[in-house]
């Protein structure tokens, strides 16, 4: 079996001390041991088989472990139901042809060689008896008095390149030996005293963890579905994986056509051909974690459970993927039992609300509940869990990290990002989670770097332009923003795409009875002088708002150009109200009279709190709607888009038809546009979404600005 033997304890009762040698195993898998050897020349053979015993239930899975020399201990303690994987075998103890023949075909056969001689044997077996050697001394040590001539780094490397098998290097080892080693060809670490004898067995065993780990990028396998349109499941995985820095791997559980607008079809293959793609990995690759997405069936959980159980990866982050962003479902409704078996493999479960409240049999009442509910979860299946809010209502999007077992627990709270994109965020969460947590990262520390990553690419998301539905994040954004890749729109691709944004606000204006009464002339003066005397209210501190982004403004020109529009707005466009609202008396007292309606107050406090918090670019988004949509609006009118009465002079609003269709006014329109498209064009992605979402709000209150006239005051 291609067992993963980079760290390897090798247990000294004396060493171990009060703590005994249990404890400091369970510490030192803890850190990141991948296989222990007891070792323990005193002990009688019963003495053996009850440590045995004893080992397996602290490992737990989470680690191989083999017994020195003891044949007949590790079968009596397997008769006993210990989990022992193997025995590690010197060249005068009992035969490997004999283990292998008691122990079968997948346990872990190791064997002690240090000379040429010891080579030729191990060629002359049958190829399968040995997996692995263990060489050494390295050094001079006490732990291994009767040890032959050192080898010394440079030795090792001789005898590790002449070997046909994987090499772990045993005897005198220390953290500083780590990198020297590897690059001398060592399959893994087999450390003593090292481990034994430290303070802290589980923070030296995460040191050696690291450091034997440094520089390599971690090996990630995940189990899960295919989605051609490349946002979730594997696609998803492998790109998250490759971005937060590792190698992935992909078993495909099945297939599904889907896109971003949904799941039209799931094939689910032979589950022994999902076997021999789990195989074909594990006996080839050395697995740093694993990341379990979509199952679709109890069969494919039961073969995946059984896998698991013969390789035990390092890591495994289970994403329990019941449902897909579009509401199509990703599992058998019966399989969630099934599941609940897989649980206990997982190291960290990423469940989103509704999958945490299948989990936990009940469903939570709120966000304080739901991380109740993850507790149980945790306590009951002694695995961490990641509770994800991102179907939360509001402006939160946080996420909750518990660990009962360990009684942490730690939440991690961030803004809601504006974007339909959040196709595959779950997969794409999960498998960076794997992969930083592969690398040696706490749970915390993952979790909080993750986030970061993944906001990053949510914001950048809607910028690859795939698909009409929930599109996918964009996995490489950072990437290509550190790489110097240029990934920022043009200025025209701005305008184009804030348009587009919009587009469901402008439909909705068109279809205003205010706007199609305005249009052929049946609007009842009535409401015309609600709507003339809230939009003079409205423009007294529109051109205030303006007047703030002149004096905001960086360039001369830009800074002129927002005076001179706040001027237009308080003296032109007031005029002409004037003479409607108050004919005799021009701009005056009179001409603000009235009481302002809620949907006049809304837009001018919008504007105000974008304009009072100091951002110029987004202020200048923010007042670009006014700009625009009546630009917009006015040419259509004068074209006759709704109707020829429109560019008739006798149109009872003829006049204030016209002043929006002015070609002055559009000219402005133009340059208003320029300067906020090049501004967002030039900016960080974060301040482009937050100018998007200012543009956005503001289009949403001219709507409802349209609409207030008309409610209440019916068309006549
Ligand atoms: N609009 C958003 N803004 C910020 N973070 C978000 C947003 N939507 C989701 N997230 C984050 O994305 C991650 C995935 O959360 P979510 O609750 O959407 O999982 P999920 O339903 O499993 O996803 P998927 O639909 O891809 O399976 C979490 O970290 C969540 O906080
Ligand atoms: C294949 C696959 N796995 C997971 C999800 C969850 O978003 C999805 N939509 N598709
Ligand atoms: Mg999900």
């Amino acid at each position: 079996m291609n067992a993963d033997l980079s760290l390897y304890l090798v247990t000294d009762p004396a060493l171990c001390g009060a703590r005994g040698v249990v404890e400091t195993v369970r510490q030192a898998v803890d850190g990141g041991v991948r296989i222990v050897q007891l070792r323990d020349k005193a002990a009688t053979d019963a003495e053996i088989v009850d440590q045995l015993v004893d080992l397996s239930h602290a490992i737990d899975g989470r680690a191989l472990l083999v017994v020195n020399d003891r044949l007949d201990a590790a079968i009596a303690a397997r008769e006993r139901g210990a989990r022992v994987d193997g025995v590690h075998l010197g060249q005068g103890d009992a035969s490997v042809l004999r283990a292998r023949e008691a122990l079968g075909p997948d346990a872990v056969i190791g064997l002690t060689a240090n000379s040429p001689a010891h080579l030729e044997a191990v060629l002359a077996l049958p190829p399968g008896t040995v997996d692995h050697l263990g060489v050494g001394v390295i050094r001079p040590t006490l732990t291994k008095p009767d040890h032959p001539p050192a080898l010394g780094i440079e030795g090792f490397r001789a005898f590790a390149a002449a070997s046909p098998l994987p090499c772990v290097a045993i005897g005198g080892v220390g953290i500083d030996d780590t990198e020297a080693l590897r690059e001398a060809g060592a399959a893994g670490l087999a450390v003593v005293s090292a481990l034994c004898a430290a303070d802290d067995p589980r923070r030296e065993a995460a040191q050696f963890r690291r450091r034997w780990h440094a520089g390599a990028a971690p090996r990630i396998l995940s189990i899960a579905g295919s989605d051609p349109s490349g946002g979730a499941g594997i696609q998803a995985d492998l790109k998250s994986i490759a971005a937060n820095g590792g190698y992935g791997m992909a078993v495909i559980t099945a297939l599904t056509a889907q896109n971003t607008e949904g799941v039209r079809g799931v094939h689910v293959p032979p589950t022994d051909f999902l076997q021999a793609q789990l195989e074909a990995v594990s006996d080839d690759i050395t697995l740093d974690a694993v990341k379990i997405g979509m199952l679709a069936d109890a069969e494919v959980i039961r073969t995946v459970v059984a896998w698991l159980d013969v390789v035990r990866p390092p890591v495994v982050v289970l994403d329990p993927v019941m449902v897909a962003t579009s509401g199509d479902r990703l599992l058998d409704p019966e399989a969630e039992g099934e599941l609940r078996r897989l649980l206990r493999h997982a190291d960290l479960i990423t469940p989103n609300l509704a999958e945490l409240a299948v989990l936990a049999g009940r469903v939570p009442t709120d966000w304080p509940d739901a991380l109740a509910a993850a507790e149980e979860l945790s306590a009951d299946v002694g695995a961490m869990v990641l509770v994800k809010g991102g179907h939360l209502p509001g402006d939160e999007a946080p996420d909750a990290l518990i660990d009962a077992p360990r009684g942490r627990r730690q939440e991690f709270a961030g803004a809601r990002i504006t974007t339909r994109n959040t196709h595959g965020t779950g997969c794409s969460l999960s498998s960076a989670l794997a992969t930083r947590l592969a690398k040696g990262e706490d749970a915390p520390t993952a979790v909080a770097g993750a986030r970061a990553w993944l906001r990053e690419s949510l914001r950048e998301g809607e910028a690859l332009r795939v698909g009409r539905g929930q599109g996918p994040i964009s996995h490489f954004a950072g990437l290509w923003a550190r790489g110097g890749l240029d990934t920022r729109p043009t200025a025209a691709v701005v305008e184009a795409d804030w348009w587009r944004q919009i587009s469901a606000t402008r439909t909705a204006i068109d279809e205003l009875p205010f706007i199609r009464a305005l249009a052929d002339g049946t609007l009842a003066r009535e409401p015309f002088l609600f709507y003339l005397a809230q939009d003079a209210l409205y423009l007294r501190d529109y051109a205030r708002v303006l007047a703030e982004a002149a004096r905001l403004a960086s360039t001369s020109e830009e800074q002129a150009f927002w005076a001179n529009s706040a001027h237009g707005s308080i003296v032109g466009e007031l005029e002409l109200h004037a003479a409607w609202l108050t004919p005799s008396q021009g701009v005056g007292a009179a001409t603000f009279s009235a009481r302002p309606a809620p949907a006049t107050t809304a837009y001018l406090d919008h504007l105000r709190s974008v304009a009072f918090g100091g951002d110029y670019e987004e202020l200048i988004a923010a007042v670009l709607p006014c700009f625009w949509l009546y630009t917009d609006l006015g040419r259509r009118l004068h074209a006759g888009e709704f109707g020829a009465y429109a560019r008739d002079p006798r149109h009872p609003y003829a006049s204030w038809l016209a002043t929006y269709a002015d070609a002055a006014f559009e000219e402005a329109t133009r340059r208003a546009i320029e300067f906020v498209a090049t501004a967002a064009a030039a900016a960080e992605p974060e301040k482009r979404g937050r100018m998007l979402r200012a543009f956005e709000v503001s289009s949403a209150h001219e709507l409802a600005f349209f609409a207030a006239p008309l409610e209440g005051h019916p068309v006549v």
